[in-house]
């Protein structure tokens, strides 16, 4: 059996980049991946402006506690004031852009005004409560790299300095099958021995936050001939092929050998709990123009193709769209409970984060048990071998580290 680390690499290596760019506005952008860098042709702020509804000034104008300025001018956000004489002030809203000599500006909180004249309850300190021009984004920053998976800040800061779109890598075409004579569809009669199928819900959506276009091919029954034809169709168009179930080694589990039969078999069965029996290959493309098409067949149980799909499918299709890190943000936490038994594969553990900022796992670690995930804020990764005591220092990687890159 192949380490995560070892399976990783070998799908990471052979993953191949899809070809192709598109246009899309800043509102349609969300989890796309940038396919150039973006520049800025402005500053951000562009002018030097109030942090604080209150009074502009010049530093050095204020020589003592006694010091009286006169206001002279009122300066809302969106309206550029006029210039600032000796000893003068001017009445400044949070936003506004200073006025031409004010350096430093008093919140108001801290002022006394009778009439048109201000004194201060304490001491300025030169500059406070001003934004500088350019302290965000200065004109010609990059302020996006290409392979960025676009998420609302980036979003925001092309809108801060005024992108109206954004060039993003084409979307990768997946196509989806569940294998499974015991799947129906929520909304059918659940007649004895059937189950709802699940997989195809939950992979849909992460194909879908991943900017996967995805083409449903419904439920594979266990047969291996179907199974093959299936395959053989999927490979037509599609930039990856993901199926569940039917990967393991009973004679009613086809995928394998209808991977063997229709392409390649790369490799089977990694040391990672849940999700041993992943299998990775290729299928021919049928019109033989294309190259062969990747096909990573995930485990049946709900839990294994989830966390499957986090650790394995995942850094794949972010790969295809030009994204170079694909390693989940991970920390080191202690452990609020215990693990007893080790296991001889590395170990995805459903945990909870206490307020203590502690690992807490979820009771029924079984593979088919969804509510685990659902209960969980996140991973522990534990290695092949390792039981977990309380206080232990664990490996946890939120579900949201996945998410963020
Ligand atoms: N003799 C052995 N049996 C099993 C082994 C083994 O090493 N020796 N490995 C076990 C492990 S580990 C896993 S994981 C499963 C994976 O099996 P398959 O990928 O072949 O999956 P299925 O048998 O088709 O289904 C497993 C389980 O999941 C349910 N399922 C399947 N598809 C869906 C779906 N779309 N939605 C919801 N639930 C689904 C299915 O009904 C089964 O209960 O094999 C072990 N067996
Ligand atoms: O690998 Mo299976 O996912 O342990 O149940």
């Amino acid at each position: 059996m192949l380490t995560v680390d070892e399976a990783l690499a070998r799908l990471l290596e052979n993953i191949s980049p899809v070809n192709g760019t598109e246009t899309v506005s800043l509102l349609q952008a969300n989890g796309r991946v940038l396919a150039e860098n973006r520049y800025s042709d402005v500053a951000v702020p562009n002018t030097d402006n109030s942090a604080m509804d209150g009074y502009a000034f010049r530093f050095s104008d204020v020589t003592g506690p006694e010091t009286v300025l006169l206001i002279r001018q009122r300066i809302p956000a969106g309206h550029p004031g006029g210039g600032l004489g000796p000893g003068e002030a001017a009445r400044i809203f949070t936003g506004a852009p200073l006025p031409d000599g004010a350096d430093t500006v008093m919140r108001q909180e801290w002022c006394l005004v009778e009439g048109n004249r201000l004194k201060f309850e304490r001491l300025p300190v030169k500059g406070e409560s001003v934004r500088q021009a350019g302290e965000d984004v200065e004109k010609g920053d990059m302020v996006l790299s290409a392979g960025t998976r676009l998420q609302a800040g980036h979003i925001g800061i092309a809108a801060s300095v005024g992108l109206t779109h954004l060039p993003v890598v084409r979307k990768p075409k997946v196509a989806l099958m569940s294998t499974g004579d015991e799947l129906v569809l929520p909304g059918e009669s659940l007649l004895p021995g059937k189950i709802y199928n699940s997989n195809r819900y939950t992979l849909r959506t992460l194909l879908e936050d991943f900017g996967c276009e995805v083409s449903d091919f419904g439920i594979v029954p266990d047969d291996f001939q179907m199974t093959c034809s299936m395959l053989v169709d999927a490979a037509a168009g599609h930039d990856l092929i993901l199926t569940s179930g039917g990967v393991s080694v009973g004679e009613e589990d086809h995928v394998r050998a209808a991977i063997e039969a229709e392409g390649k078999v790369h490799f089977w069965r990694i040391a990672v709990k849940p999700g041993k029996p992943l299998v990775y290959g290729e299928i021919g493309c049928p019109s033989g123009i294309r190259r062969n098409v990747a096909i990573i067949g995930l485990p049946g149980n709900p839990v294994s193709s989830y966390v499957t799909f986090l650790l394995f499918v995942r850094p794949c299709i972010l790969r295809m769209q030009g994204v170079f890190d694909v390693m989940p943000k991970t920390v080191r936490v202690r452990a609020a409970s215990s693990h007893d038994r080790a296991d001889e594969r590395n170990e995805f553990l459903r945990a909870r984060l206490n307020e203590r900022g502690e690992a807490e796992l979820f009771d029924n670690q079984g593979s088919g048990v969804l509510s685990s995930v659902v209960w969980g804020d996140g991973l522990i990764d534990n290695p092949p071998g390792r039981t977990i005591n309380v206080g232990d220092w664990v490996k946890f990687i939120p579900f949201a580290g996945f998410f963020r890159s």
